[in-house]
């Protein structure tokens, strides 16, 4: 799992080994120092190099400045452009008196001017502006040289290599909002332990590669703020049958979806989660759906009888009465009985209502729009924009005013429970964004809390944050499902990689049919 740790998390954590004089500035500008040369040996070598410090006023630019002799040392020509009055004290006097050529920009007058020249006869750039100090966007003159550097990079994309410091100046260091200039980098040399705004989006995607420097904090009685599962995890956490098992044991998944308008979703849930491996798949619905779950998956049980969880409401429209009041109906009845249940497209709006509490584990799992779309009916005017903007506050909000554990799909997926860790899952493909991929992600979220289902049922209260982490395992293998299907290889978020393959196109059925490919390589 890869935890990150919020800014105020980090600094308690710090503070009893400053106190006890542990070196963390030295270690963290070493570690900064090694993968700047990193960057430059993979762009041809280290000695005779240019490196452009961009220095801000706090401990972020102490760590570069101190970087910066480390590097002067391997060969490298090194300039630090000052952009606040004053700068790490002893950092730069260490950094002068290693040979790094200071620029104090700001009494030039134009401090772009003077370090967009600098930039361009640089090799990289050590984004060393702002760290887990900094309060909102960039200041000037800050912002102003981060957006000419952007402009300039973006028209030469492979040079230099950018490289920031424990995070890209300028996120939301704890949210991973976005609300002024940032420079994209092509690596994160994070201290400590991850930061939220490193796995969130969309801040995740300007931090390229991240690497975790181990500076030994005393972190095990924090809990992280976010986290990313790794296959590892997952796997950790699959229902594998033993020989006891029968397929009551395993886990009876209900499907109320589909409709005689949009059948297709009954039967792309029900290969979501006949391939995530259950003991039985019970479909209800009307005739057409019916009788295309039947042809396609002969394995799904059509009569009604007890499930251990539910999947309501993909392929049914808000409109669709009759289909709705169904779906109130078994709503009810999970949440009467403490059975975990997952509510997609139509039932999401069932939820627009607060009669419609929710009493027993539920994931709802709305795309950007039906997110806002809840909010709003729920009191809080909320744009589509608005939640791609702050994914993660959102899904909380939602998770707050509704008791559920919300999975916010997009090319990131966030999953936010009222209480405990957010999970960012960034696995897929955006191949995956096609018509019907949502309903398989449904089919194998519901199979995984059928397979819990009683667990979670007779709970009383040791499993608050499963729900959460089962939707997190249920993103990560549909997205490896997707880029299995598509023939990805794993991506960070941001840049794409020239080098990797580009994948062909999918259909939400190849998906559902990679799920077994996707997992052979995950379950061990
Ligand atoms: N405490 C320590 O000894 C360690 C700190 N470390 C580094 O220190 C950083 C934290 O240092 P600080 O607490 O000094 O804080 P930062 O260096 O992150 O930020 C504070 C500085 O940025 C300025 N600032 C704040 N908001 C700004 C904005 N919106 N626009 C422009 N400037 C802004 C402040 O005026 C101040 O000069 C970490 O991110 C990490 O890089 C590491 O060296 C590990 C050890
Ligand atoms: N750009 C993207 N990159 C990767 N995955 C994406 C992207 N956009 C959407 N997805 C994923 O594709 C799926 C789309 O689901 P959804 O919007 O519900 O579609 P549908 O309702 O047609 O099934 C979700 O799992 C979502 O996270
Ligand atoms: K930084």
């Amino acid at each position: 799992m890869i935890r990150a740790h919020s800014a105020a998390t980090v600094r308690a954590a710090e503070e009893p080994l400053l106190a006890a004089g542990e070196p963390l500035m030295a270690r963290a500008a070493f570690a900064l120092a090694t993968h700047v040369a990193g960057e430059l040996r993979a762009r041809g070598g280290v000695s005779g190099s240019v490196v452009l410090l961009l220095v801000g006023g706090g401990n972020n630019g102490g760590d570069a400045l101190y970087a910066g002799t480390h590097l002067v040392r391997r060969g490298c020509q090194v300039h630090a452009a000052l952009l606040t009055e004053r700068a790490h004290e002893s950092g730069l006097a260490a950094a002068r008196s290693a040979g790094v050529r200071v620029h104090e920009v700001l009494g030039s007058g134009d401090a772009v001017g003077e370090t967009l020249a600098l930039a361009r006869r640089s090799d990289a750039w050590v984004d060393a502006l702002t760290g887990i100090g900094a309060r909102g966007p960039l200041r000037e003159p800050a912002g102003s040289v981060v957006d000419a550097l952007t402009a300039e990079r973006s028209a030469w994309p492979a040079e230099p290599a950018v490289v920031a410091v424990d995070v890209p100046s300028g996120i939301g260091v704890d949210d991973g909002t976005v609300e002024g200039p940032v420079l994209p980098a092509d690596r994160t040399v994070t201290m400590g332990t991850a930061k939220p705004g490193l796995l969130l989006p969309p801040a995740a995607a300007l931090a390229g590669h991240v690497e975790v420097f181990d500076l030994d904090l005393a972190l095990a009685e924090h809990p992280p703020a976010a986290c990313s599962l790794t296959g590892a995890d997952v796997s950790d956490l699959w229902p594998l049958p033993g020989p006891e098992d029968h397929k009551y044991t395993r886990g009876v998944l209900g499907l109320a979806t589909g409709s005689q308008t949009y059948p297709g979703a009954a039967a792309l849930a029900a290969a979501g989660a006949l391939r995530t491996g259950l003991g039985m798949v019970r479909y209800t619905g009307p005739e057409v759906p019916t009788d295309l779950v039947r042809h396609r998956h002969p394995e799904v049980v059509t009569v009604p009888g007890r499930v251990q969880s539910w999947v309501l409401g993909s392929g049914v429209a808000p409109d669709d009465a009759a289909r709705m009041a169904e779906l109130a109906e078994y709503l009810a009845d999970a949440s009467a009985r403490g059975l975990p249940v997952v509510l997609d497209a139509g039932a999401l709006t069932l939820l627009h209502d607060d009669d419609n509490d929710l009493t027993g584990p539920a994931v709802l799992t709305p795309h950007a729009g039906e997110l806002a779309e809840l909010l709003t009916a729920r009191g809080e005017q909320t744009g589509r924009d608005d939640v791609t903007a702050a994914p993660a506050r959102h899904a909380r909000l939602a998770a707050e005013i509704t008791g559920g554990t919300i999975l916010l799909k997009g090319s990131t997926t966030v999953v936010a429970a009222p209480e405990g860790p957010l999970y960012a899952q960034h696995d897929a493909t955006p191949w995956l964004a096609t018509a019907g991929a949502g309903d398989v992600l449904a089919g194998v979220l519901g199979a995984l809390l059928a397979a819990y289902g009683d667990a979670l049922a007779a709970d009383d209260g040791t499993l608050t944050g499963l729900p959460a982490t089962i939707a997190a395992a249920a993103a990560l293998v549909h997205g490896r499902a997707a880029r299995s299907a598509a023939g990805v290889s794993p991506t960070r978020p941001g840049r794409p990689d020239p080098a990797a393959p580009r994948g062909v196109p999918i259909t939400a059925t190849d998906v559902a049919d990679a799920l077994p490919r996707a997992l052979r390589t995950i379950l061990r």
